[in-house]
């Protein structure tokens, strides 16, 4: 009985903890598939390597146009939720992204946690590699926020499933000038269908941000006569863009304010918000920053005031069509055409808009979507 009496009060406890353990494993499943099922997935890897001390997630949302594109990060997160949290989101916006831009790839997108401790990049990469190259081709990796093109081709190592080598290593090189070159594209669209003209000659574009993107498309805006402002909070680069297209330069809050055809915001996300939307004096919106709208709402509200807003991820896919263009072999004769329909796919978002009476932003889901359910039923 004594014997009986103490196995069950040791057995007690210990049934407690496990009990709790469980509780919290269970929970904290319950919460990784909460995660899963909000962004609407898909498959998620993940990955510890002791001897480089790498924790990698890759996302990879959806691959039924084809194996999963898209960057690496690797950034410092408050914890390894928030690093899951960023590769979900961020892979379904590719996605859209790829799908939108007529791509045969899936959206993808991959994390890797900032180790706190001291590190060697090389082996960090160098086993992300394989951590990719384990899942066989279904995910493709890229450069992203804190991560370039030595990384790239230290990846390139151990795997043949990257993009953004080194051009001499049949790479597709910097992004920027294409994704600018569709931003033009789409610009031309807009203007086409909002002021009828065929032309940028005269039109007047306010560029929010004369970094990668915003100095390449104020080159291309340039070149085929448009006149051009612009803010940036580094002096040196409106300096720049006066010098070389003959922008004027206006403070940095009173870019929403030009009296001009077309804002392109080319910063930060959260451009279009609260605050600024009021302000616009604009009747067109085109720009190549990612996550423009602050809300899905702030697209509502771009509407009801007849602003024609291009959907950030349709007229920003010009970088992702050129480092596609390297997966199958790279020309950027080729990349340079497709990033040229951008046009078109912007010109159709806005009929669509105007024939359904819907904001373009839903426009552009709602056109992926239905790809999307194209390629499910066997149809594309
Ligand atoms: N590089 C690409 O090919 C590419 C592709 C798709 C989307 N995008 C998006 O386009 C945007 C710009 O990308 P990038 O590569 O040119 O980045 P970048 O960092 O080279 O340029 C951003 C510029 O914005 C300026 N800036 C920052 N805050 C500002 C503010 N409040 N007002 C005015 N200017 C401000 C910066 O000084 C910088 O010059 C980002 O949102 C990026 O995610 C870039």
């Amino acid at each position: 009985m004594s014997h009986e009496h103490s196995d069950a009060t040791s057995q007690s406890p210990d049934r407690d903890r496990q009990g709790a353990l469980a509780h919290a494993t269970r929970s904290k499943a319950m919460h990784l598939f909460g995660h899963l099922k909000a962004y609407d997935y898909g498959e998620v890897h993940f990955k510890f390597d002791k001897a480089s001390g790498l924790k990698a997630i890759i996302a990879i949302h959806d691959s039924r146009l084809g194996p999963a594109l898209g960057g690496c990060r690797f950034i410092d997160y408050v914890n390894d939720e928030a690093a899951l949290i960023d590769a979900l989101r961020l892979a379904r916006g590719m996605t859209y992204k790829a799908a939108l831009a007529g791509l045969a790839h899936g959206g993808g997108k991959s994390v890797i946690v900032r180790p706190k401790e001291r590190f060697d990049r090389v082996a960090l990469f160098r086993a992300f590699g394989k951590f990719v190259d384990d899942l066989g081709g279904h995910y493709i990796t890229a450069e992203d926020s804190g991560t370039g093109l030595e990384d790239m081709e230290v990846i390139r190592t151990v795997t043949k499933s990257v993009t953004g080598v080194d051009v001499a290593n049949g790479g597709s090189g910097d992004p920027s000038p294409f994704t600018a070159l569709g931003v033009r594209r789409g610009i031309e669209a807009c203007v086409k269908f909002k002021l009828g003209r065929d032309s940028l000659a005269g039109v007047h574009v306010a560029v929010q941000g004369v970094g990668h993107v915003g100095y390449h498309l104020c080159k291309e805006l340039h070149a085929v006569g448009a006149t051009i402002s612009v803010a940036d909070v580094d002096p040196l680069k409106t300096e720049r863009a006066q010098r070389e297209f003959g922008a004027s330069v206006v403070p940095l809050d009173s870019i929403f304010e030009v009296d001009c055809d077309v804002l392109a915001p080319c910063a930060l996300g959260s451009a279009l918000n609260d605050t600024t939307i009021p302000r616009l004096r604009a009747t067109i919106v085109a720009g190549a920053a990612n996550n423009q709208l602050a809300e899905p709402r702030h697209g509502d509200d771009l509407y009801a005031r007849d602003i024609l807003y291009a959907p950030d991820y349709a007229i920003n896919a010009g970088g992702l069509v050129n480092v596609a263009q390297e997966v199958l072999g790279y020309d950027a004769k080729k990349a340079r055409e497709k990033t040229m329909t951008i046009y078109d796919t912007i010109y159709e978002i806005a009929d669509r808009s105007r024939k359904t009476d819907a904001p373009t932003y839903k426009i552009a889901d709602m056109m992926v979507e239905e790809k999307l359910a194209l390629v499910a039923e066997g149809r594309s």
